[in-house]
């Protein structure tokens, strides 16, 4: 697996913290913007992670921001994406099995280190359950291919 890691300003410094532990946790990663804590806009960084993400198969992204907010509005809007943002080492670990969310956003000005890094290996190390997801994931992804058209919109 890779991992595309990038942050605005507002979370520069636990961009830094999580690509060292990617480091300890031996998982090959690229980074990208930014590199200082200048500010900057947190859209042309969401769009470059979520395009490689989803045009990268077996890739994962990490986004992070002062909330993860912005981010993951960005983000979602990329075909192919599915971005979570996640604050507690709970939905780390659901989004995973459940939504097989392919990028993770999160807010350094939300939670501290330790609690990210958690979040983080969880995030990493939890598989897609597949299963009744896997249609709730097709609903998706039928919507950005055909704007809806043929999604049943009953719930069954
Ligand atoms: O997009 C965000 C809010 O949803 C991010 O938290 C940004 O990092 C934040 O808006 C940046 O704010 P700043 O006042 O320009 O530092």
């Amino acid at each position: 697996m890779k991992v595309h890691i990038g942050s605005d300003h507002g979370g520069f410094y636990l961009k830094k913290q999580i690509i060292t532990l990617l480091k300890e946790l031996k998982i090959e990663f690229v980074e990208y913007g930014c590199y200082s804590t200048n500010s900057v806009d947190y859209g042309p960084i969401a769009m470059e992670v979520a395009e490689e993400v989803a045009g990268e198969e077996n890739s994962r992204g990490i986004l992070i921001c002062g909330t993860g907010i912005g981010m993951s509005i960005m983000a979602n809007k990329v075909k192919g994406v599915r971005a979570a943002l996640v604050h507690d080492v709970f939905s780390a670990e659901a989004t995973r099995e459940h939504n097989n969310s392919n990028i993770l956003c999160m807010g350094e000005r939300v939670i501290g280190k330790g609690l990210a890094v958690e979040i983080v290996k969880k995030w990493l190390n939890t598989p897609f359950h597949g299963g009744r997801h896997r249609k709730r994931i097709d609903f998706i992804r039928n919507y950005e291919e055909t704007g809806g058209a043929d999604n049943d919109r009953k719930n069954e």
